[in-house]
């Protein structure tokens, strides 16, 4: 035995699911199937050194199969890896240019995926309550090269205050018992019991209250989980559509082995056959539960209070310096400086002045004494034709800057800082000087 799944577990599926639990009991013996997402929002995004060749077919951007973490197209975020059930609930989402809330977003599989279907336009909230989390979510969103997004570290509940009625649509992938992550990581199986899966739905009702909250009239909540229990799921959005009449249950496409929600392990509220379930028994994915509803009414937008603080005038000759200098032209907008830090804005919304923001859209670099250096984020957004320079690395040069160490080079630059891309892939700054290209890799990244 692979996973080892305890009686009380086992005894409540039995109940639940009759004759199938032996199936999905002997389904989580299996290995899962692995499976990654290209980026659109690099430069050639489908050309990476992973095969291409079985599509997911419910997935804009995913394919079965394994990736590299060290790999050139991990870092320079050209690929993310995600389990594949996962990849649906962003396609459910179905974001476009408008206000989106991720309330529980690290490490940022779903946070990363919305933004790749909003290319840019709109803006992406991704909250997330834990702040070791949180940062890593940052440097996620950093990595895959996503302008709009703000990153954020509060409660569901200190955001209300701020966003009464102000998304478009808010994604809730809940903290749950993580029944469908068994077979992924076994070890979980230890923190399972009947009472963890109250105290997860229990969680999960003040959370989907807030989101209830912080949606306008006329929105769209999605709501998932990846764990089977009943109690976080039907038995939840029952009730939650008890509380808030107004939420109406909408279908959900569904693709070859997906299954419906099931009314009778939600007071019997036949809407809930428009939910979606994926048991690994009968689909190629670990367990999923996910349910899309609409709030009554119609769309009005929140006003927009805004906030701005500008470099000064002397500090943005520094800029345009190094932009006259290193780049082809001048695309930014939205300037705006926390401390030392310039940063292009995902929003100037004031609301978001009294949160705890990681990030707030691109950060484009810092200003030392008198010059502004640029960040590896910007890098990460441009493409060759943004820069005057870029070098390619050969196999050992590439190694060598991952390390942290400079690297000597044959050809001659008028400027000092390049970009440097390893098959044909931008992922960082090098600082050029006489023939050497000085590492200026994050000490945080390097390998
Ligand atoms: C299932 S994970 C989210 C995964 C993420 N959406 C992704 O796709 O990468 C749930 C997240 O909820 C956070 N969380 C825990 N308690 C919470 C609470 N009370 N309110 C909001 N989020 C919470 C956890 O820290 C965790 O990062």
């Amino acid at each position: 035995m692979r996973v080892n799944l305890s009686e009380d577990f086992k005894t409540k599926y039995k109940e639940l699911l009759g004759d199938r639990a032996e199936s999905l009991f002997q389904a989580i013996e299996v290995d899962s199937k692995n499976a990654f997402r290209l980026n659109p929002l690099k430069n050639n995004y489908q050309n990476v050194q992973y095969k291409l060749d079985q599509p997911i077919e419910y997935s804009k951007f995913g394919y079965f199969g394994d990736i590299d973490g060290n790999s050139i197209d991990h870092l320079s975020g050209y690929v993310y890896s995600q389990e594949p059930s996962a990849m649906y609930v962003a396609e459910v989402v179905d974001p476009k240019d408008e206000k989106v809330l991720d309330l529980c977003a690290a490490p940022g599989s779903k946070t990363t995926y919305l933004a790749s279907l909003m290319g840019g336009s709109g803006l992406l909230v991704s909250n997330e309550i834990n702040n070791k989390r949180a940062r890593v979510l940052s440097s996620n969103v950093e990595r895959m090269g996503i302008k709009n997004a703000i990153v954020i570290n509060n409660s569901p509940k200190d955001l209300e205050g701020s966003f009464e009625g102000y998304f478009d649509k808010i994604l809730v992938d809940a903290p749950c018992s993580g029944e469908g992550m068994f077979r992924k990581d076994p070890e979980s199986v230890q923190y399972w019991s009947p009472e963890y899966v109250e105290q997860c739905a229990n969680r999960q009702k003040h959370i989907l209250d807030s989101a209830f909250f912080m949606l306008k009239d006329g929105g769209t909540l999605v709501y998932s989980t990846c764990t089977f229990a009943p109690e976080e799921n039907e038995n939840n959005i029952a009730e939650f559509v008890k509380r808030h009449p107004e939420m109406e249950i909408v279908p959900i496409k569904k693709y070859s082995g997906m299954e419906d929600g099931r009314p009778e392990w939600g007071h019997d509220n036949q809407d809930l056959t428009k939910a979606l379930r994926m048991f690994p028994d009968k689909f190629d994915g670990e367990g999923h539960f996910i349910c899309k509803m609409i709030k009554a009414g119609v769309e009005k937008s929140a006003k927009i209070r805004t906030f701005k603080n500008q470099p000064t005038k002397i500090e943005m000759s520094y800029l345009d310096k190094f932009i006259k200098q290193n780049l082809t032209s001048n695309n930014l907008s939205e300037i705006f400086k926390v401390k030392e830090d310039l940063y292009q804005a995902a929003t100037f919304d004031n609301r978001f002045k009294k949160l705890h923001v990681l990030r707030n859209g691109l950060k484009l670099g810092e200003f030392k004494k008198n010059r502004f250096e640029p960040s590896i984020s910007w890098m990460l957004t441009l493409k060759p034709d943004d820069l005057k320079s870029v070098y390619e690395l050969d196999d050992d040069q590439f190694i060598k800057y991952l390390h942290g160490e400079s690297v000597l080079i044959e050809n001659d630059f008028s400027n000092k800082w390049i970009g440097l891309s390893y098959q044909g892939k931008l992922f960082s700054w090098g600082r050029y000087s006489n023939k050497q290209i000085k590492n200026v890799y994050p000490k945080g990244l390097r390998k």
